[in-house]
């Protein structure tokens, strides 16, 4: 340890941030030093105090305090305190007393750090090494972004969101049916999109039932902390934009769209993607738009990212779904009949696809391709097909490769992705159970009267104030209005005969009964369902906690977590239509329909709240109803009009659309309804072929590739099992003072250890830390270990710490070995590429930071080739850190040469690297800018704005390439000793 005298400049090792300090006193025990850049002052102990004196030499450049810079030739000493002498930029010669260094200088390259006598130890400088090594890769691989999230891997999802998170500013509308997994797919777009940095900032608008499920899937499956904001928490910012106060925001429709400042508040704020849930609701028609489709036009004005989710887009009616296209691309989407007329015209390019699965055999079939295959290249892939002289693998390619092409053309499924159950397939069985009860008395009252008596529907109408046909269908709603009527005393529920059923069904035991299962019950109206909770409450001492729109959230997760429960939870749940719509359900097979939804797609969405991924049994649909009720017809036409429950078609809103309007006066009548049914039935059968054949096939076909979606799946598959991962975490954690513990059956436990560096992902000292896994299967089967991969945040953490940190960029060890003499010096210096650029270009694709190491021994022969990083590193020794300063301290000058000759030996190695970078970006982006040039030409869907980003993309990329520059990452000294010694 050096004498302290006030006015020297000395740094601190561990906290080099502080800047360069200066003595203020001293005595034979302590030492003050202040560091005015930070404004800090520190005391400590002269004999272990960790700070290492500032000395430069010759060649060395510093900043005066009055802001000049000198390059240092000489010095000299006085009383303990230094004199620099040197040049300044104006070639000036100058002195400069160390008192006047500026305080800001920071020490935290590593060729200050290392001169200035600061190391840091041996095992942090290999984990830097290696960190680069794996970054340099992992960056680069092409399931980044898909292998973290805790999701099975679905080759309908990661297509995608491979397909959409690789366009420019996406805009889509994911449409999958009910239950496949459009969250999982928004997710994992997001995920991918922030990891690459193509994005910053989400803005995610859910309906108010989803808040908290869309809360904890973003945490549980991708590790994204979102920000839930509402009036509440928007009021605890002031007059601050509460959306500015997160990253990733999400927010419930219901508030923002009611809340025209808060809508403006988030309009100021620059989002990057915008995603909107249960997009069906965002209604508009030829008279107007609602609240919400303003609210998103506006938002989708203004952000570049758009995701809608809707499983039934056309709910609302088609000009309402062509709107909602329209929110994506504003000029393709104007005018409904030219977009109609496009759509029929797919007819015949879907016929052409099916025709290439004939080819080259049935002659016939290639006319059908020939007269939508209208480019030269598509004919020349035909003409190979079609080649009898060519081998089956070259018509096998050129067949997928039209089919790739002709799907191509298909304007709606470049911004819409329809993925269905027939298409994906492997889902369970739906089994329609009808139970016919007789209506009570009370009820039939009420449709007797109705039967008889026509002018009786509008006094009804009046009289309860509900609208029609909902007078009709729910009797139990009506008879609660008319409850002015002396007949009408006793509750609902105590006369209404399902009621009782249910009750019958819930205490069975046997094979048809509820008694060991969970049973979901839906009813249209939230007063039903509050009524029929009551009831089983208190006719057969059932707790049934209700789920509807009326909760407030907290009270609605509260119920669904009272269910889903498996070993305490609540056997039954009663939910209202709206209020369940979107909620997983899929751990619970018997779903009883107490009423009948009015829109085909409703029905849908009850039954896919069942009938979902990861749902494991087939699916039992239980649904009462009264002989002879309006209630009963509306079941009958779903069913022998539509076949709405054995499995989603997708064209229900069409047939509600033509049908809707008859049905609703046929509800009192047998025959108008058989007529109704038999007309349905026709039109439902024209509709399915047409589905087969046109749209619907081309959006299926285009929603999953599968030869694609392999690739992606593979691609994650090699990121799991990738060998590097386990030894890199050992060493990582190791280095940041976790202690890992394994705890059978595969699992690890990570735990803090005293020393751990702070501010650790999930890891607090003195706390118990969490048990992992590095195996998918497991973590999705244990929702209370993590998963480790490389984009875990905890990996992600160590990675950036790393490498943006001065962490291990420093070292000194020493090298036994027989056949070199001791005394000598190597120094390994590892340089990396960097590549200024921002962020959302994602430039690390093709140039991530890069490492060049050099080896050099005293006389700076190189020796990089001869003697590996690992082959040095496994014969190396630490050695303390007062040695190791006295050590470089005696080596200073040489050192200082090794620096500067090792940069000249890497940036021979720069342009080769640079290069590779340029022809990886071209071959990549001219054969995207290629195809989606092709594209444009026969799919109107390629927005201009999305061709040319991209070639602004790839000059960007380009230039950014050619800036490349080098940097000194890291350094190690070794010195040689005697083994014997
Ligand atoms: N790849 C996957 N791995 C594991 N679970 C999945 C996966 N995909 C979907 N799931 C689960 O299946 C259920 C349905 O998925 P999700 O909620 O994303 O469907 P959805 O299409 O958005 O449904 P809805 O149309 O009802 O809104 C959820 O519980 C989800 O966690």
């Amino acid at each position: 340890m050096s004498d302290f005298s006030p006015g020297q400049r000395w740094i601190s090792d561990g906290e080099a941030e502080l800047g360069l300090g200066t003595v203020l006193n001293c005595d034979a025990r302590s030492v003050t030093i202040l560091f005015s850049a930070s404004q800090e002052t520190r005391t400590y102990n002269t004999r272990q105090a960790p700070l290492t004196r500032v000395m430069f030499g010759s060649g060395d450049r510093v900043l005066s305090a009055d802001g000049w810079q000198m390059l240092v030739d000489d010095s000299k000493e006085s009383g303990g305190l230094i004199t620099y002498i040197g040049e300044d930029s104006e070639g000036n010669l100058r002195e400069l007393p160390e008192a006047k260094l500026a305080d800001t200088m920071q020490f935290d390259q590593a060729r200050d750090r290392l001169l200035t006598g600061q190391v840091d130890r041996n095992d942090w400088f290999d984990l830097r090494f290696r960190t680069l090594h794996h970054y340099q890769r992992i960056e680069q691989h092409s399931a980044l972004g898909f292998a973290g999230p805790r999701i099975d891997l679905i080759p309908h999802q990661l297509y995608i969101a491979d397909e959409v998170a690789g366009r420019h500013a996406p805009r889509v509308l994911l449409a999958d049916e009910v239950g496949l997994g459009k969250t999982i797919e928004a997710g994992l777009i997001l995920h991918r999109l922030l990891l690459t940095g193509r994005i910053e900032r989400a803005l995610i608008l859910v309906p108010d039932s989803l808040t908290h499920q869309w809360l904890v899937e973003l945490l549980r499956r991708f590790s994204l902390n979102v920000s839930l904001l509402d009036e509440h928490q928007s009021q605890a910012h002031g007059s601050a934009n509460p959306f500015e106060s997160a990253q990733l925001v999400l927010a419930s429709q219901g508030w923002l769209f009611a809340n025209i400042h808060r809508q403006d508040q988030a309009l100021a704020s620059r989002f990057d993607l915008l995603i909107v849930d249960e997009a069906h609701h965002l209604d508009w028609s030829s008279e107007g738009s609602g609240p919400g489709y303003q609210c998103v036009e506006q938002l989708a004005a203004e952000i570049p990212g758009l995701l809608l989710l809707t499983a039934t887009p056309e709910q609302m009616g088609v000009e309402s779904h062509f709107a909602r296209l329209r929110l994506l691309d504003a000029e393709r989407y104007h005018d409904i009949e030219r977009f109609k007329d496009e759509e029929r015209h797919y007819i015949a390019v879907a016929s052409a696809i099916d025709a290439l699965d004939e080819l080259p055999n049935a002659v016939e079939a290639r006319s059908r391709v020939e007269v939508v295959a209208d480019d030269r290249d598509s004919q020349a892939l035909l003409a190979t097909l079609c080649n009898q002289e060519a081998s089956s693998e070259q018509q096998d390619a050129a067949r997928a490769q039209l089919r790739d092409a002709l799907l191509d053309r298909h304007g709606t499924g470049r911004v819409m992705f329809r993925n269905s159950r027939r298409h994906v397939g492997g889902f369970p069985e739906r089994r329609l159970h009808l139970e016919a009860l007789e209506m009570p008395s009370a009820y039939r009252r009420v449709v007797r009267r109705l039967e008889r008596d026509e002018d009786y529907l509008d006094e009804l109408l009046i009289e309860t104030g509900i609208d029609h046909p909902d007078v009709l269908i729910y009797p139990d709603a009506t008879y609660r209005e008319l409850s002015n009527d002396p007949l009408n005393t006793e509750s609902w529920w105590h006369i209404d005969p399902r009621v009782n059923w249910l009750l019958e069904k819930l205490s069975d035991d046997s094979e048809s009964g509820f008694a060991n299962d969970k049973v979901l019950i839906i009813a249209h109206h939230r007063e039903t369902a509050e009524g029929l909770a009551e009831g089983l409450r208190v006719l057969g001492g059932y707790h049934a906690p209700v789920f509807h729109e009326g909760l407030s959230l907290v009270e609605r997760d509260r119920a669904a977590a009272a269910f889903a429960d498996e070993e305490d939870g609540c056997q039954v749940l009663v939910c209202s239509e709206i209020g369940s719509e979107g909620r997983n359900f899929q751990f619970c097979r018997h779903l009883v329909m107490f009423d009948m939804p009015q829109h085909p797609d409703q029905l849908e969405q009850r039954i896919g709240r069942l009938d979902r991924i990861g749902q494991r049994h087939a699916i039992e649909l239980h649904a009462p109803t009264f002989t002879g009720s309006p209630g009963e017809r509306l079941l009958r036409w779903y069913h022998e009009g539509m076949d709405a429950f054995s499995a989603p078609h997708g064209i229900g809103s069409e047939l509600f659309d033509a049908f809707g309007d008859a049905l609703a006066d046929a509800l009192l009548d047998d025959e108008m309804l058989d007529e109704i049914i038999a007309e349905t039935r026709q039109m439902f059968t024209a509709k399915l072929a047409e589905r087969d054949a046109g749209r619907n096939r081309l959006l299926e076909l285009n929603a999953c590739r599968p030869t694609r979606a392999k690739q992606v799946s593979d691609a994650v598959r090699e990121l799991d099992e990738d060998p590097a991962l386990p030894k890199f975490v050992e060493r990582a954690l190791d280095v940041f003072g976790v202690d890992s513990q394994e705890i059978g059956n595969g699992l690890l436990h990570l735990q803090p250890s005293q020393h751990m560096l702070d501010g650790l992902p999930g890891l607090v000292k003195g706390e118990e830390g969490f048990s992992a896994t590095y195996s998918r299967a497991q973590a999705l089967a244990r929702d209370d270990i993590q998963r480790l991969s490389w984009e875990h945040p905890l990996l992600r953490e160590m990675m950036e710490r790393i490498l943006d940190g001065t962490m291990g960029n420093t070292a000194l060890a020493l090298l036994r070995h027989p056949a070199i003499p001791s005394g000598r010096l190597m120094a390994e210096l590892v340089f990396r590429t960097h590549c200024p650029a921002p962020k959302s270009l994602h430039i690390n694709r093709f140039l991530p930071p890069t490492a060049i190491r050099v080896l050099l021994d005293e006389s700076g022969a190189n020796l990089t080739s001869k003697i590996s990083f690992t082959g040095l590193g496994k014969n190396l020794q630490k050695v303390n850190k007062s040695l190791a300063r006295d050590l470089i301290k005696s080596r200073h000058d040489q050192l200082r040469d090794l620096l500067t000759q090792g940069e000249g030996e890497a940036e021979r190695e720069l342009p080769s690297i640079v290069e590779a970078a340029e022809s990886r970006m071209r071959a990549q982006l001219d054969s995207e800018l290629a195809r989606l040039t092709a594209l444009a030409e026969h799919n109107p869907a390629v927005r201009a704005e999305e061709l040319e980003a991209l070639k602004q993309e790839r000059q960007a990329l380009s230039d950014a390439i050619e800036n490349t520059r080098l940097r000194l990452d890291s350094v190690r000294v070794v010195i040689t000793v005697d083994p014997n010694a």
